[in-house]
């Protein structure tokens, strides 16, 4: 992303936003209004931008004609996920396959096998609306990743899940992102700290920090709020970027 605006009516959601993401898990953290889904969704290319360019795999996918390519190697979990209660958890994940037009002959195995990813193998054959919202949340990130997508984009993906399902997440995360570019949005620094290879912080629509869950951890060795050293690290890092803000006005 170079350049990267974004407005919301009257609201700068981002604003000149330069960012370069490869392959690993990328923390996307920031208070609320921060500007973190609106960054998702462009990459998701669900929302374009209001200035600024955008390139993912090679791709700038302010072209239309090549945003189909791209978004048949994406996978995206949006923060609000619609579904379909009457669809069994099998059905629907084949569905969203069938949308990012996946080879038939493979589909079945897929749905499968990130049905299975998630821990629903068991469940695969229940209807949605018999599901609890962590089982449903699981679903959306099954069907984020039924095509083994390049691009990885999950928005507050462990939001519902309970402790162990975290946990399994986090570890599928980390598998994902060895061969891919995973960007994960989450209010968990938890999350991060146990999942994710780099960490990005906005605030405001701007980049507050880069860097990794090693570096941001080591902003908290200094005694600051937050229960632990990357809640603190966290904290820390945004009240130097606003302290550096309020020094240029
Ligand atoms: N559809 C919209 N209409 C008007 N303003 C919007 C809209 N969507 C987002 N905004 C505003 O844009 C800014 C960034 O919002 P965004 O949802 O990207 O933040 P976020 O970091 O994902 O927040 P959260 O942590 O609460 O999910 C906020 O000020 C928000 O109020």
């Amino acid at each position: 992303m170079s350049g990267l605006r974004v407005r919301h009516r009257r609201t700068v959601a981002l604003d000149a936003v330069d960012l370069d993401l490869g392959v690993g898990v990328h923390g996307l953290l920031g208070p609320n209004g921060a500007g973190k889904t609106s960054l998702i969704r462009m990459l998701a290319t669900v929302a374009r931008p209001d200035a600024g360019r955008v390139e993912i795999l090679g791709e700038d996918v302010g072209e239309p004609a090549r945003r189909g390519a791209v978004r048949a190697r994406l996978g995206y979990l949006p923060q609000e996920f619609g579904h379909y209660p009457g669809f069994t958890v099998r059905e629907f994940v084949a569905y969203v396959a069938w949308l990012k037009e996946m080879p038939v002959a493979g589909t079945a195995a897929a749905v499968e096998r990130a049905v299975e990813r998630v821990g629903l193998g068991d469940r695969i054959d229940a209807k949605l609306r018999t599901l609890s919202g962590g089982m449903v949340r699981r679903v959306g990130i099954a069907q984020a990743v039924v095509n083994d997508p390049d691009v990885l984009l999950l928005d507050e993906p462990t939001a519902g899940l309970d402790p162990e399902q975290r946990v399994e997440l986090r570890a599928l995360l980390r598998e994902l992102g060895s061969t891919s570019t995973v960007i994960v949005s989450t209010h968990l620094v938890e999350d991060v700290a146990a999942a994710c290879t780099e960490v990005t912080l906005l605030d405001e629509g701007r980049v507050a920090y880069r860097g990794t869950p090693e570096s941001l951890g080591a902003l908290g060795e200094a005694p600051g709020v937050g229960d632990s050293v990357i809640e603190r690290g966290y904290t820390a890092a945004l009240r130097a970027h606003r302290t550096g803000l309020e020094a240029t006005r």
